[in-house]
């Protein structure tokens, strides 16, 4: 593979977007073609190969799979390796792309990459170094200030609907334990952008790591035991500000939060059996206690995605706020909050959860076990592939 002309993509993850006769169109980027089809020179391509890796922003599975696509074209002609497996969904994906330029002469996929380099270089604008509030901790896919008594942790990626990276994961569980040791009086999660979070980033179990997918499947396992740990051990309030549709692992951790607030328009979906998993973040727990076994089993076996009213009802949220006034009633409140004494707030909140921790704990290790079985099933292995390939919305 041409490792030099995608060092920026990771990960280099790119199935749904592939279908055989797909053509290849790039919303937001204007092309600028220069109209000479032989134009570029082998330099201008080394410079657009070279420009590539000043990128800052990823430019999307969809353009990176056309930029793999150009480059092989153009480096070595239509493509004629065997083509992959089915379940090699990457290798598979970027051998669908390469193919589906075989018409394309080497000369004009050299000037087609040249000028689709030079679009997203000149769509991302001057480079302005904005230095990040003193205050703010660097994290890749988080937004994490401390201001007012509130150490607020952001889900940042806004563009993938704040879908949780493995990375992100390690993030998130870094945060959580600074936010527990930081002088903050409560600790908020909240969403960039007009979701809240749409759960695991399901490319997570798209490639195929060395040791195989039993060990993907245990290093998962693992990750995601300590993230709930991180949850369940939070030693001071924590309140979750649900600026909209929430799904999967995002919902279910919020049975382990001291508040929930959500604006209107909030969802909240746990689609486990349609994507052949099964519940974790302890809500195979908190869900029955918080709303009763009946309306837990709808929502955790039969996907039933709920409002923010009926998710209200249920209990698993504590209050619902209209769209237009939902960020500044909760922020009024919530710096109030910050407001009340530090210790009293912790020490009362342990004494409400500390009965409790022991049991959280083993329901944690249970889950992850029974979930590390279903990611190596069929069902899982599919319901993941549909997603990438048909594109169902769920
Ligand atoms: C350590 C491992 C722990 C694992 C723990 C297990 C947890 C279980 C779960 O969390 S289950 C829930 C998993 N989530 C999903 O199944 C959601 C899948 N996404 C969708 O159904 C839709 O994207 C949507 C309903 C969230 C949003 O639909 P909408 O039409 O509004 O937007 P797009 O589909 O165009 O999305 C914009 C881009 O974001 C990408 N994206 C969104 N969510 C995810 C996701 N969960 N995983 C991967 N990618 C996601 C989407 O692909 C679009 O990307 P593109 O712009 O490059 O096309």
């Amino acid at each position: 593979m041409a490792a030099s002309c995608i060092k920026v993509i990771s990960p280099w993850r790119l199935f749904r977007f592939v279908r055989a006769s797909q053509v290849f169109r790039i919303p937001g980027v204007q092309l600028h073609t220069t109209g000479a089809l032989m134009g570029a020179s082998v330099e201008d391509f080394n410079n657009a190969k070279a420009q590539l890796g000043t990128l800052k922003k990823d430019p999307g599975n969809h353009v990176k799979l056309k930029i793999y696509a150009l480059f092989k074209q153009a480096t070595q002609g239509p493509c004629n390796t065997p083509k992959p497996g089915m379940l090699d969904f990457v290798n598979k994906a970027k051998w669908d792309a390469w193919k589906s330029l075989e018409s394309v002469s080497q000369e004009e996929a050299r000037q087609q990459y040249v000028d689709l380099i030079k679009s997203l270089v000149s769509a991302e604008g001057p480079a302005v170094a904005t230095p990040p509030p003193e205050s703010a901790q660097a994290f890749q896919s988080l937004l994490v200030t401390t201001e007012d008594g509130i150490t607020t942790i952001r889900f940042n990626r806004p563009e993938k609907k704040n879908a949780i990276t493995l990375d992100m994961y390690k993030e998130l569980i870094d945060a959580l334990h600074h936010a527990g040791k930081d002088d903050s009086v409560i600790t908020v999660m909240t969403g960039s952008g007009d979701f809240y979070c749409s759960g695991n980033d399901l490319n997570n179990f798209t490639g195929i790591p060395q040791g195989g997918i039993e060990k993907m499947a245990k290093d998962s396992g693992e990750l995601l035991k300590h993230y709930v740990k991180a949850y369940i051990d939070f030693p001071k309030p924590l309140i979750a500000v649900v600026n909209g549709p929430a799904l999967g692992v995002s919902v279910t951790v919020l049975g382990l939060f001291d508040v929930v607030y959500a604006t209107e328009s909030a969802t909240f979906h746990t689609p486990f059996s349609q994507l052949g998993q099964s519940p974790e973040g302890c809500s195979s727990y908190t869900f029955p206690k918080i709303m009763g076994n009946a309306k837990a089993s709808e929502m955790l076996l039969f996907n039933k995605k709920v409002t923010a009213t009926e998710a209200c009802n249920l209990g698993l949220v504590t209050e619902v706020f209209p769209d237009g006034s939902f960020q500044s009633e909760v922020w009024t409140r919530l710096k109030a909050y910050a407001k009340l004494p530090p210790k009293s707030l912790a020490l009362s909140k342990q004494l409400i959860r500390s009965k409790e921790k022991e049991k959280l704990h083993a329901v944690n290790d249970a889950e992850v076990e029974r979930l590390i079985e279903r990611w190596l099933s069929d069902e899982c292995m599919q319901a993941i592939m549909n997603f990438f390939q048909a594109k169902p919305k769920l």
